[in-house]
């Protein structure tokens, strides 16, 4: 049985992923919400409903264009809150079945790794909850470079989401993301032990 659960979350280009990698690599079972998002933009039913929210042209010949849908949906808060009606319910589907499964083996934790870990209400899963922040210009580059989008792209994705300070108030502790990706292993290792024994 694994009763650890940690939710893992912060804004675009903090390093989630980077620190979600090294929590893997000690045997940690990862449910990462970003590819469970990707999985489900791909079944028909869900890019039927995104076509009928955001343009029939989002999706062609069964693949989803997520440049022209990133593009459209993270304008304003109600667009994102209609993107995330669509997919939120298919993500948490996914996400409980995940755990049921994990939860059965003999793991030392389970992250779940969300950019949406509290407004998606999945931190009420978790024993601990942790944010990965970073300084915002660091983030900027690291998006424009990731994904292959402009500034204003990169900063129009920043500002559809919430601010350092709501990340602040709501973890329960913060990890740091600008940290050299060299040193983030035996970071991850440190604070892996740390929360095992709050688990316990
Ligand atoms: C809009 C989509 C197609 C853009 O795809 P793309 O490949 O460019 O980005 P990717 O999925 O890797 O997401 C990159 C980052 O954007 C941010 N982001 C993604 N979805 C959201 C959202 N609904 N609200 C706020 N930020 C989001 C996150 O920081 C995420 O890590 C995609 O992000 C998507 O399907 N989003 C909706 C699903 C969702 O809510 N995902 C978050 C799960 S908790
Ligand atoms: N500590 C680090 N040192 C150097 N590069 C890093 C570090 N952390 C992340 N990066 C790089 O920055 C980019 C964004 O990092 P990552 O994908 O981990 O962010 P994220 O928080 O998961 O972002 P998103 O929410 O957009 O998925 C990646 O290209 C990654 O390789």
């Amino acid at each position: 049985m694994t009763d650890c659960v940690i939710g893992l979350t912060g804004p675009t280009g903090a390093g989630k992923s980077t620190w979600t990698a090294a929590f893997r690599a000690l045997g940690c079972a990862v449910i990462d919400c970003d590819a469970l998002a990707g999985q489900v933009t791909e079944e028909p039913k869900v890019q039927q409903a995104l076509q009928k929210e955001f343009g029939a042209d989002v999706v062609k010949d069964g693949v989803l264009n997520h440049r022209l849908l990133a593009a459209r949906a993270f304008v304003d808060a109600q667009s994102v809150k209609r993107l995330n009606a669509v997919t939120h319910p298919a993500i948490g589907a996914d996400i409980d079945r995940l755990m049921r499964h994990y939860k059965q083996l003999n793991l030392p934790a389970i992250i779940i790794d969300a950019p949406l870990l509290f407004e998606g209400k999945l931190d009420t899963l978790c024993s601990m909850t942790a944010a990965v922040l970073a300084p915002r210009e660091l983030r900027l580059a690291r998006i424009q470079g990731r994904d292959g989008i402009t500034k204003a792209e990169a900063e129009r994705r920043m500002a559809s989401q919430h601010d350092d300070h709501f990340f602040q108030q709501h973890a329960d502790e913060i990890l740091d993301g600008s940290a050299p990706a060299e040193q983030i292993p035996a970071l991850a290792a440190q604070k892996l032990q740390d929360w095992l024994g709050k688990c316990i």
